[in-house]
């Protein structure tokens, strides 16, 4: 079964917009749970544009489910994820200045850092992921580092299945999670995918394990209710 992680960035983009707490960020997270939600991700970006390390202290003494904190592992991050202690970290190479996120980690260049600031969080018993694009060879070297599991970094799957090409561009993730697999990790996956495009890659991804959705999922609960669209990406992950 492939778990759902509702990433609740954009909750906080919209609560820091008036300054205030609304909406509640910690209701929200609460809520999205009782709605069925198997995990909540969350990325505290430096200039905490949205989630700030405050809301990560936070939401770890409320998220009964699972909580992935998501982020590039700069020292203030490394010492925020120690002190959290969530139930799993994602590291991201993002730019400082990045819109959002918009690659995956090179595992080849960096697996001598990845190997040492993985062992950092595994030895505080937090599960770790690391983000890639969909690439064989970087699943395998970042077997190397140690890591739990990978998280595909799915944009380029998102935009060929706009584009009516999603045989094709799913076609790398099929190798890549057969490459992770093979190489003993777990399979994460999650940027820009949505009601329209989950369906087909959970169907087509073999031991997927969680994907973690945000951006489009916020959006889409604009039009159709928060539980409502919680429900309808369980539905289609099932
Ligand atoms: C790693 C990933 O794909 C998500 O964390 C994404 O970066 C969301 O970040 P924003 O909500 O800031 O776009
Ligand atoms: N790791 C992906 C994530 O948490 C959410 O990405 P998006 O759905 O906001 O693009």
């Amino acid at each position: 079964m492939t778990k759902l992680s509702v990433n609740i960035n954009k909750i906080a983009t919209i609560r820091n917009a008036r300054g205030g707490n609304m909406p509640d960020l910690l209701k929200a997270a609460t809520d999205i749970e009782r709605f069925g939600g198997q995990g909540i991700t969350i990325h505290p970006r430096p200039d905490e544009r949205h989630i700030t390390y405050q809301d990560a202290r936070d939401l770890k003494k409320i998220v009964t489910t699972e909580l992935n904190i998501e982020g590039n592992p700069v020292p203030k991050f490394i010492d925020l994820v120690l002190e959290v202690k969530p139930d799993q970290v994602t590291l991201v190479p993002d730019a400082e200045d990045a819109i959002t996120s918009n690659a995956g980690w090179d595992t080849i260049k960096y697996g001598s850092f990845l190997v040492k600031t993985i062992d950092l969080f595994k030895k505080e018993g937090i599960r770790t992921s690391i983000f890639v694009d969909p690439n064989p060879e970087m699943a395998k070297a970042a077997a190397d580092t140690g890591t739990d599991r990978i998280e595909l970094y799915t944009e380029s799957y998102a935009k060929s299945f706009d584009q009516n090409e999603k045989q094709t561009g799913i076609a790398p993730f099929i190798e890549t999670a057969k490459a992770a697999t093979t190489a003993g990790l777990g399979l994460n996956a999650g940027h820009d995918l949505n009601l329209e495009n989950v369906a087909y890659f959970q169907k087509n991804i073999p031991n997927l394990l969680e994907v973690s959705i945000g951006h489009a999922l916020i959006c889409e609960a604009l039009y159709l209710g928060l539980e409502n669209v919680v429900n309808m990406y369980l539905n289609r992950l099932t």
